[in-house]
């Protein structure tokens, strides 16, 4: 359930949680035509830090490109409500909801597209998937549900109306038992988990699925990319056929919600030895040091609030 925290900011307005309210008629709720993003705050020495919040504003604004939706505030105006709110709420940590979204007016499935509405809220979260997959690794099955592609819902934006085909995979793996789904490609190959982007580990070198491979370009993934270079690990971005996953001595996800989580298995196929596979374990500890603030050469990704 959620947190409550005192404000809300909602067109340049703080307003009280409970009085953060759209009409029933609202267009975004009926049709999806909306964007939003999710970012994280994290505790640091010297008071929280957002992770890469001008990275994350950027993609709010290209996913709203994507959809006709002209932002009515501009990034310079919508990092400084982020950082205000997070500071005004008074938590160490905390993940930040921005939402662009279309509001009461008209109805229809051609929206009124310059009825644009933003909200950003933040609340306490903690582990995505839980803290058993963090330690043993997540329980991932392919879902029968294919990844939207770029000729239907654009899995470039991240769109509200999207993320019924991220839902019905998750719920579909959860309720079959498992903590998270494998999305495909028409053509059988790795999108990313619901979400979430996923990394492969085999022979010491890393393969994640291209953006061209209907995957959203994550943050965290991008991250996880040079971060990986920087140790010295060869990252390639290439597709990735379904049956290669079962053969990877280890894979993980990367998100902002769900940060970094090792994968155990995939359909019942275990992983390299189980557990936390010791390249995951080993960007793990830097990502975690890296959102901390206590590794100097990533300074630049974090915002004080
Ligand atoms: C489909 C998808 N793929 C990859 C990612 C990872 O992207 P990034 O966060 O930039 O590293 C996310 C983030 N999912 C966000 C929303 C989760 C949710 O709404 O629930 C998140 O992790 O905040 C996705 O939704």
């Amino acid at each position: 359930p959620l947190t409550p925290t005192p404000f809300i900011w909602m067109d340049g307005e703080l307003v009280p949680w409970d009085d953060a309210k759209v009409h029933v008629l609202t267009p975004s709720l009926h049709y999806g035509w909306g964007v939003y993003e999710g970012i994280r705050a994290y505790a640091t020495d010297s008071g929280p830090a957002v992770f890469r919040l001008r990275e994350h504003i950027a993609r709010l604004r290209d996913s709203a490109r994507v959809y006709l939706m002209e932002l009515p505030w501009t990034d310079e105006e919508l990092i400084s409500a982020v950082l205000e709110l997070v500071r005004i709420n008074g938590h160490e940590s905390c993940y930040i909801r921005p939402i662009a979204y279309l509001g009461y007016g008209e109805m229809g499935v051609a929206p009124q597209l310059d009825a644009v509405k933003m909200s950003i809220a933040v609340w306490p979260w903690g582990s995505y998937l839980g803290d058993k997959a963090e330690a043993e690794g997540c329980r991932l099955i392919v879902s029968n549900w294919q990844r939207n592609s770029h000729q239907t819902v654009p899995p470039l934006a991240k769109a509200t109306g999207a993320y019924v085909n991220s839902a019905l995979a998750k719920v579909g793996a959860l309720r079959a038992g498992y903590d998270d789904a494998l999305m495909l490609t028409a053509t059988g190959h790795v999108a990313e988990a619901s979400a979430a982007n996923l990394f492969l580990v085999r022979d010491g070198a890393l393969v994640t699925p291209p953006v061209s491979d209907g995957v959203l370009p994550g943050i965290t993934r991008d991250s996880v990319i040079t971060m990986a270079r920087d140790l010295g690990l060869q990252v390639t971005e290439r597709s990735i056929p379904r049956s290669e996953v079962y053969i990877a001595d280890e894979a993980f996800l990367t998100g902002t919600a769900a940060e970094i989580v090792p994968v155990a298995s995939v359909d019942e196929r275990p992983l390299g030895a189980g557990g936390v596979g010791p390249v995951t374990k080993q960007l793990r500890d830097l990502f975690r040091d890296v959102v901390g603030g206590r590794h100097d050469g990533y300074a630049r990704w974090l915002e004080r609030a």
